[in-house]
């Protein structure tokens, strides 16, 4: 039993620990003096709530007194005390409400913008998604975007509503119970003859009632943190798989897969209504003891403190006072049983985010196995591939390309080609060895991005339009063989669904003419256009690069590509147990064997 008690306790530090450590870094930021002092006017209001609702209680005494004893000049007097007591009431509530929600709104606000940079920043977003594939053990976070937006929310909102509600609670306990433990007298019973008397017995009462109900809930209530952990994260499959199907929606059209779409999309939203399900029958049980409970403390005290009240001991108002009081006692004494919905979904959100944090700051503080070095070529020296499951793709890998140079990779599909472009653009976590890379250097990839908004943000992506007159974005489709854009850069468009697949690389191309990098390392950049279109365009790259003191590194499986490169690197496969365990070497000896190879 104890040692439950203990590993319970030591939970409950480790999760105010997690708080601490997510809640503090705004109170430290640059907006700390705004953010305390915000803070420091809530707590002050949430005081002085308190210090109005103990004028209230004494106002319950002597308005009832005047009432039983028919006493009008006083009646009328606390009339209008009251109207000042509600006008407070009013003012506090009002003031409190608006600060609470600014304060919400800015550490939301900063909160967000700090994790979205660290998302960002040093590809977390591309290396958190590789990590999650390769650990299926759930260490690594499902759906950053429903943390970056929907935990985001409830945590900060949750933080300040529950700390504020439990600090509202003890400090209205700390005013209440001197006032209940000064009205409520002794309670004498006589047992086997023998007269006790129980001294401030209301404040006892009022304790073991709400240690009762705090444990009964307790007790009731456990499962709705890990439910709520569940159906967070089952509503966010759900929405991302929505997403998917918009996004590959003419894909999905073409292969009629509206049926399997459907099937997935009922799957996902089956796990959300079994957990909430799950959750409603929790949650029932939980507001049948809490309403119960409540119902219960109204008339509680009434029962106690009605012996003595018709026998004289006091008067109505001292009566009514004593009613107020142990509702306010066990109000905040059951600030747990109110809350316990609320506390379970701040706890889901709290873990959730923390495990996000954990796998960035773990990403940040990674040690990188490839070194990299700035050069005037690209060289690598035992460099070695691997999938991010561990199994080795390519080892030992010894290049180099001088400027001037145009290589052809060519390999099996799936031998590795993409993922050793990855490495060299220092992406791919799963490498080792050595790498020199040139700077002023562009990786086309086989699916390119492309943004729905203007055209001509789409042509310069990632670089601002403004960098770029008209007339060189007019040129550079023209080069790229899109005339037909031309008169169309200012059109807003989702280009991604709208240009064919051979467009979109055409815009790809037209990017890099744009930009005119030095290196490039283009992979399967020409797949979807015609041979006529292909020659022309690898002709003009090249000679964009080579103009620039550069190279030009690419991948393609079509063998007249071979015609626009003098060097052929080939991945061939390797015996099982060759050097390094790796499924292919590098072959890089192949001179190029035009369109024949
Ligand atoms: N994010 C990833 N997680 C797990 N495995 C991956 C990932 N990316 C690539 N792979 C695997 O790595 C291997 C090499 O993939 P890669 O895309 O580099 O091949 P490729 O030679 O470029 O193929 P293709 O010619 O078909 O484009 C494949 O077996 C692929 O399934």
């Amino acid at each position: 039993m104890s040692s439950s008690v203990t590993a319970r306790a030591s939970t409950f530090i480790q999760v105010l620990r997690r708080v601490f450590s997510l809640a503090a870094p705004y109170f430290r930021s640059e907006e700390k003096w705004r953010a305390r002092a915000m803070l420091l006017a809530i707590v002050a209001l949430n005081l002085f709530y308190v210090y109005v609702a103990v004028l209230g209680n004494q106002w319950y005494g002597r308005f009832y007194d005047a009432l039983q004893n028919k006493d009008v000049t006083t009646f009328w007097r606390e009339v209008r005390v009251f109207g000042w007591i509600a006008f407070f009431n009013i003012a506090v509530q009002v003031l409190k409400f608006y600060i609470t929600q600014l304060l919400q709104l800015r550490w939301r606000t900063w909160m967000t913008r700090s994790y979205l940079s660290r998302w960002m920043a040093d590809r977390t977003f591309y290396h958190l998604e590789l990590a999650r594939y390769a650990n299926k053990d759930g260490h690594t976070p499902d759906n950053p975007d429903q943390r970056l937006q929907e935990d985001m929310q409830i945590f900060t909102s949750s933080t300040m509503t529950l700390s504020m509600g439990l600090l509202n609670a003890v400090v209205t306990l700390l005013s209440f119970i001197g006032l209940l433990w000064g009205l409520s007298g002794n309670f004498s019973f006589t047992f086997s003859g023998t007269t006790y008397q129980i001294v401030g017995a209301m404040v006892w009462l009022a304790l073991g009632y709400s240690i009762v109900g705090t444990v009964v809930t307790h007790f009731i209530g456990r499962p709705l943190i890990g439910l709520n952990f569940k159906q967070q994260r089952y509503e966010a499959d759900f929405r991302h798989h929505l997403v998917r199907v918009r996004e590959y929606s003419e894909a999905i059209a073409l292969d009629h897969g509206e049926k399997v779409e459907r099937g997935q999309l009922d799957l996902r939203f089956g796990d959300v209504l079994r957990n909430y399900l799950l959750l409603i029958k929790q949650q029932k049980n939980l507001v049948t003891f809490t309403s119960f409970f409540g119902q219960a403390a109204v008339i509680f005290p009434f029962l106690v403190a009605a012996q003595q009240y018709f026998g004289g001991a006091f008067q109505l108002g001292h009566l009514m006072q004593i009613g107020s009081a142990f509702g306010k006692v066990q109000e905040s004494l059951s600030w747990f049983v109110d809350n316990y919905d609320s506390v379970a979904v701040w706890r889901a959100t709290t873990d959730r985010l923390t495990s996000f944090e954990d796998s960035m700051t773990a990403h940040a503080s990674r040690d990188d196995a490839l070194q990299r070095a700035p050069s005037e070529m690209l060289q690598t020296d035992d460099l070695a591939v691997a999938l991010p499951n561990g199994t080795p793709l390519l080892a030992g890998a010894a290049l180099a390309v001088k400027p001037g140079d145009s290589v052809l990779l060519q390999g099996p599909s799936g031998s590795g080609k993409s993922t050793l472009f990855r490495s060299f653009a220092g992406i791919w976590p799963f490498s080792k060895g050595k790498l020199q890379v040139p700077d002023n250097v562009a990786f086309m990839p086989q699916r390119p991005y492309v943004p729905d908004g203007k055209l001509r943000d789409a042509l310069t992506y990632p670089n601002p339009a403004s960098n770029f007159s008209d007339d060189q974005l007019r040129q550079a489709l023209t080069d790229a063989l899109l005339p037909d854009l031309v008169s169309r850069l200012d059109d807003s468009d989702a280009w991604s669904q709208k240009l064919s697949g051979g467009e979109q690389q055409r815009l790809a191309i037209a990017r890099v003419l744009l930009k005119k990098p030095a290196w490039l390392f283009a992979d399967e950049i020409t797949s979807a256009l015609d041979a006529q279109a292909e020659s022309v365009l690898y002709k003009r790259l090249a000679a964009t690069v080579h103009a620039a003191g550069g190279a030009m590194v690419s991948i393609a499986h079509r063998a007249a590509v071979g015609d626009f490169h003098n060097q052929r690197w080939t991945l061939v496969p390797q015996e099982d147990g060759a050097a390094g365990g790796a499924r292919y070497r590098l072959n890089t000896s192949a001179g190029v064997q035009p369109a024949a190879a």
